[in-house]
């Protein structure tokens, strides 16, 4: 069976690499390069010559962003190749045309690597749904942030260091912006909750990062028994759901306070089976070319994944809340003192909100920073 790979970069790499030393009956013919980057005689920098190739049934896209991704996708799906893509960005944006696209011309559109690295978290969600309904997801989804918070609390490394050795080691995204900002796991709570809940969850969800993320912030929470994660969430229930991306404080003893380095730690809770955790590497060459190549080996077994996203479902912001903590020079309307007894430098203070929606704490949040660009908010997990 001859592939191509859209993308000679971290993710192609790697999957170039599994496929050639470890997969019988698959090569890669051609690859998509930039003209400036046509180091290897597979390359090409016209994708006319891979779309156009009767031989090439499979069209593996790593090139990341949405254009000219996107036109890539939609002309191999309609020249009837099969997609493996994965660039969250683009199907969080542009899911369900791909997947109408893919029904229309019998093609198979594999989205495994959008979501979690290695972690087979989109396989596991299919399956589960075959037998319950999926009531939340959530889950550490990036690798990066993760391995910033874990150096951050482990060695008390300086953010902008680690982020720095992030993007060497291959996890980071091409703007690392969208790691710290929680870009990149809003497009895969996106993805894996409207595939759990079987409609096309919207983009338009409260979004925060870590990007303010301080020791002295760690050091606050660690105090009081918590660890700080950068989580996605949604959850649903009578033909509503809501989604959020925010630092939540975690108990110390929790798995996802424990989650090290670049690993993800993936959850969903169904209907007869209840919790499930999906734990593995969220980043990296290998274990994301690990991903793609399970997809295209379910390709090459006839497997095509099937995707109702079609149910309509209303977006309700009510169905997620929880306590915020925000630490501040600034003044937070409506709040109450969270940690009276803790000195941060610059007379920052911590500030409690009780009982709110993450998109009334997102929006707080951000008249905050209005004010002081270096405050911080993260939700505390409730304890089950
Ligand atoms: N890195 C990771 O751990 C993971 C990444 N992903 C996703 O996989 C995708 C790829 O990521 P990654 O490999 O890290 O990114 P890289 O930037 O390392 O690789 C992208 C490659 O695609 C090339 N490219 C970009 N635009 C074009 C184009 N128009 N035509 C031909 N080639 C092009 C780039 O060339 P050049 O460098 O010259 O611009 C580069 O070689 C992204 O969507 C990312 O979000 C998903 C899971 C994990
Ligand atoms: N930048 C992403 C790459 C994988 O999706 C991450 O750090 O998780």
């Amino acid at each position: 069976m001859k592939i191509a790979i859209l993308g000679h970069g971290v993710v192609g790499r790697g999957v170039d690499r599994i496929v050639t030393e470890r997969v019988e009956g698959v090569e890669v013919s051609r690859i998509l390069e930039l003209p400036d980057r046509l180091t290897d005689p597979r390359m090409t920098s016209n994708f006319q010559d891979i779309v156009d190739d009767p031989e090439i049934s499979l069209v593996v896209e790593c090139m990341g962003g949405i254009e000219p991704a996107h036109t890539f996708i939609m002309d191999a799906l309609s020249a009837g190749k099969s997609v493996v893509t994965s660039n969250k960005a683009v199907v969080a944006e542009h899911f369900g045309e791909f997947v109408s696209q893919a029904n229309f011309s019998h093609a198979g559109l594999y989205i495994e690597a959008t979501c979690g690295g290695g972690i087979p978290w989109i396989a596991s969600i299919l399956k589960a749904r075959r037998i319950d309904d999926i009531s939340s997801i959530s889950g550490i989804m990036n690798g990066t942030t993760n391995y910033i918070v874990d150096a951050m609390v482990r060695e008390g490394a300086d953010f902008d260091v680690v982020l720095a050795e992030a993007q060497r080691l291959g996890y980071a995204e091409r703007d690392p912006s969208a790691d710290i900002d929680g870009i990149d796991v809003r497009n895969k709570t996106i993805i894996a909750s409207s595939v759990a809940f079987d409609t096309t969850c919207t983009g338009s969800i409260p979004v925060t990062g870590i990007r303010t993320l301080t020791k002295a912030d760690l050091d606050l929470f660690e105090s009081r028994g918590l660890s700080v994660k950068l989580l996605g969430r949604a959850v649903q229930g009578d033909g509503r759901y809501a989604a959020a991306v925010e630092p939540v404080a975690v108990p110390l003893r929790s798995l996802e306070a424990n989650v090290p380095s670049n690993f993800n730690l993936c959850t969903l809770v169904g209907t007869t089976v209840g919790e499930l955790k999906f734990y593995g590497q969220g980043a990296g060459s290998l274990p994301t070319g690990n991903a793609i190549v399970q997809d295209i080996l379910d390709f090459s077994e006839g497997r095509v994944p099937h995707y109702d996203i079609d149910t309509p479902k209303q977006y309700d912001p009510t169905l997620l809340t929880s306590d915020y903590v925000i630490r501040t020079s600034s003044y937070v309307e409506d709040s109450e003192p969270y940690a009276e007894d803790f000195e941060f430098v610059g007379g920052d203070r911590a500030f409690l909100l009780r009982g709110i929606t993450a998109e009334k704490a997102h929006e707080a949040f951000v008249n905050v920073l209005d004010q002081d660009p270096s405050s911080f908010m993260a939700a505390i997990a409730r304890e089950d």
